[in-house]
């Protein structure tokens, strides 16, 4: 079974957005995902899906204003009614595109912030941005992003993130267990999914360094596939890398790595 999703914003970029689903189906996918799907019309994202007979799996909230530093406002205490708004427009994109998962990025925690303050907020948004989505069965995902591409953004932390997903307690918050950050932030890869297995719903790859495409830095995906059926899972792989070379001509790791 193909399980691999596409990640449309950081592959196929050499075309327009719209154009990149077409490329997605044309070398053989039927999953997509994408980052911000916002600056395009649901509408003409629909057609792209149905005339490529493709599904997708995953988009994030609107994260704030990305030009101005925004990666997430979900930890600030000023911000809750926007933030209740990026919820709303998930939402309406999500079921209108017929999306599952949903990540919603934390933010970067400014020097005038505390922490704990920041926390709270984020569990509080975090559990009514959930309740609000299991009314149209989404699940929420949160991901923890490695300092060096990201510095101070909130969630670096894979057992922080796990013990605020219990203590929140909504069944429909899950990680999005993503290996290039992990490798970044901590490594022991293998052992870290095993452990918090029963709580990620989603992946998503690249190799370290660069973000590139499985085989071109210093993670063993061949390993690491062969870890994800070992421990039984089920769930879609977002292929989000930026290409070393031509989009269509990064995904030669899946005939070295004889997954389809
Ligand atoms: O890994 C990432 O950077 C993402 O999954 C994302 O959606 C935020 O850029
Ligand atoms: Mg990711």
């Amino acid at each position: 079974m193909n399980r691999f999703a596409v990640n449309v914003s950081t592959i196929f970029t050499e075309v327009p957005f719209l154009e990149r689903f077409q490329k997605a189906r044309e070398c053989g996918f039927s999953l997509v995902e994408c980052q911000f799907p916002y600056e395009y019309p649901i509408e003409r994202i629909r057609d792209e899906l149905h005339q490529n007979q493709l599904s997708i799996v995953l988009i994030n909230l609107p994260p704030g204003n990305w030009e101005k530093g925004d990666r997430g406002i979900a930890i600030f205490p000023d911000r809750t009614a926007e933030f209740q708004r990026s919820v709303e427009e998930g939402i309406r994109y999500a079921t209108e595109l017929n999306v599952p998962y949903i990540h919603c990025m934390a933010g970067v925690l400014p020097a005038d912030l505390d922490r704990q303050k920041a926390k709270e907020t984020y569990m509080r948004h975090l559990y009514d941005a959930a309740k609000e989505m299991a009314n149209h069965s989404l699940t929420l995902l949160i991901e923890p992003i490695n300092p060096f591409d990201m510095p101070n953004y909130f969630l670096a932390n894979i057992h922080e993130a796990v013990s605020m997903i219990k203590e929140i307690g909504m069944a429909n918050i899950k990680l999005q267990y993503d290996f290039y950050h992990m490798q970044r932030i901590q490594g022991n890869l293998a052992a870290t999914f095993e452990t918090y297995f029963e709580w990620i719903a989603h992946v998503q790859i690249a190799d370290v360094p660069g973000r590139h495409e499985p085989g071109t830095g210093e993670i063993r995906y061949e390993y690491i596939f062969r870890h994800l059926e070992k421990c039984g899972y089920k769930g879609t792989i977002g292929l989000e890398y930026i290409p070393s070379g031509k989009s269509e001509q990064s995904f030669y790791w899946r005939t070295l790595y004889a997954c389809h």
